[in-house]
C-alpha cells in the first residue's frame, strides 16, 4: 500500500472512471491503480478486443471486484452517461475521473471527430462528474484529471486540429478548476501535459501518417520517449498532490512538475497591454 514508501490517500479505496483505457497511457495508469490499492476501477474504451484481454489480466491480478471494461464510445451521449450511471450504482460513488482518451488522424476531414472525443467528450465527463461529485449537488467531492499534451504548449504548425484540441482542454480545465468552482463543488480539475510516451500514437507508422505535409520531418525527429510506467506512476502522483486548477508536466521519464505558473506567466505575457476587468 505505498508508492516509494508514501501512501496515496487520494488513490486507496477510491472508486475510478478512467477513459481511454483499454490500451496506451490510460491502461497504464488502471494497472497502477489497482497496484496502490484503488477500491474500483471502471475503464472505459472502444476498443473491445483490448478491453477484455487487460480486463482478463486484472481480474488475475487482482480479483473479479476490482476492475471493469465497459465498452464505451465517449463521443455517444447517451452511451457515456449510461457508462458513468454504471460506474456510480456498484457503489454509489465515483471519486476520481481521469478524461484520457484521444483520436489522432492525419485526415483533416477527420476533424470533427478529434474535436468530439478529445474536446467535447471531456468537457462533457468534466460536467457530469461535478454532476455526480460536487458537494453543492449532493456528492462527496473528488477528482477530475484531464489529459493535455505538451503539443498544447509548443508554438508548431504540426497536428493543428490534434494541438487545438489540447489547448482548449488545458483552459477549460484551469478555468472550471478554479477557486470560485472549486470552493463550491470540492472536486479538483486538474491537467497533465504529457511529454513523448512509448504508446502506439508515437510509433513509425503513426507518426509517418502526419508526415505528408512535412515531408518526413516528424518521422525523422521522433523524440525519445518516456515509459508507459513513467507516465502512469506521474498521473498517480498528479492525483494526490494536485491543487485544482493547476497544471502539471510528466515527461522525460520524471516526476511531475507543476508547471501552473509558467501557464499563468505566458497568459499574462500574451494579455501584456490589455486591461485587466
Ligand atoms: N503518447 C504520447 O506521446 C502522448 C500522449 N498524450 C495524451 O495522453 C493520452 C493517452 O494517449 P496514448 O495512451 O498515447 O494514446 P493511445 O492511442 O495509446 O490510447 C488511447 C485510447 O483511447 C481510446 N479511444 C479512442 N477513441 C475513443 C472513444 N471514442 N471512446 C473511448 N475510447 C476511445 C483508444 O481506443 C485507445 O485505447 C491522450 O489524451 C494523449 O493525447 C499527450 C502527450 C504525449
Ligand atoms: C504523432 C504525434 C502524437 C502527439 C502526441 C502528443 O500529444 C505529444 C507528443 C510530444 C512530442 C512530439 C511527438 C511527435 C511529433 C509531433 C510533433 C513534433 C514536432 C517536432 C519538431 O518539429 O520539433
Amino acid at each position: 500500500m505505498s508508492f516509494g514508501g508514501v501512501v496515496l490517500e487520494n488513490i486507496v479505496d477510491k472508486v475510478f472512471l478512467v477513459t481511454g483505457g483499454a490500451a496506451g497511457i490510460g491502461a497504464g495508469v488502471v494497472r497502477e491503480l489497482l497496484l496502490e490499492n484503488a477500491r474500483y476501477v471502471a475503464f472505459l474504451d472502444i476498443a473491445e478486443r483490448e478491453g477484455l484481454i487487460l480486463e482478463s489480466e486484472l481480474y488475475t491480478k487482482f480479483g473479479a471486484l476490482k476492475a471493469k471494461f465497459i465498452k464505451c464510445d465517449i463521443s455517444n451521449e447517451s452511451e457515456f452517461a449510461d457508462a458513468y450511471k454504471q460506474v456510480f450504482n456498484k457503489y454509489r460513488r465515483i471519486d476520481v475521473v481521469i478524461n484520457n482518451a484521444v483520436v489522432l488522424s492525419a485526415d483533416d476531414s477527420d476533424y470533427k471527430r478529434i474535436v468530439d472525443v478529445n474536446l467535447t467528450a471531456t468537457i462533457s465527463s468534466t460536467l457530469k462528474a461535478l454532476d455526480y461529485m460536487g458537494i453543492d449537488k449532493g456528492g462527496i467531492g473528488g477528482t477530475v484529471v484531464n489529459v493535455s499534451s505538451l503539443l498544447a504548449l509548443t508554438p508548431k504548425p504540426h497536428l493543428p486540429v490534434y494541438a487545438s484540441t489540447k489547448i482548449a482542454v488545458l483552459q477549460f480545465s484551469n478555468s472550471i478548476g478554479a477557486e470560485l468552482f472549486y470552493s463550491k463543488s470540492k472536486v479538483r480539475v486538474l491537467t497533465v501535459c504529457f511529454g513523448p510516451t512509448d504508446t502506439a500514437i508515437l510509433q513509425k507508422p503513426s507518426i509517418s501518417n502526419f508526415d505528408k505535409h512535412f515531408t518526413q520531418s516528424l518521422a525523422s525527429r521522433a523524440p525519445v520517449r518516456q515509459r508507459v510506467k513513467s507516465a502512469a506512476y506521474g498521473m498517480l502522483q498528479v492525483i494526490n498532490n494536485g491543487v485544482s486548477g493547476s497544471t502539471w508536466m510528466i515527461a522525460n521519464d520524471k516526476s511531475p512538475v507543476d508547471i501552473s505558473e509558467n501557464i499563468s506567466g505566458g497568459f499574462n505575457v500574451m494579455s501584456c497591454g490589455i486591461e485587466n476587468n
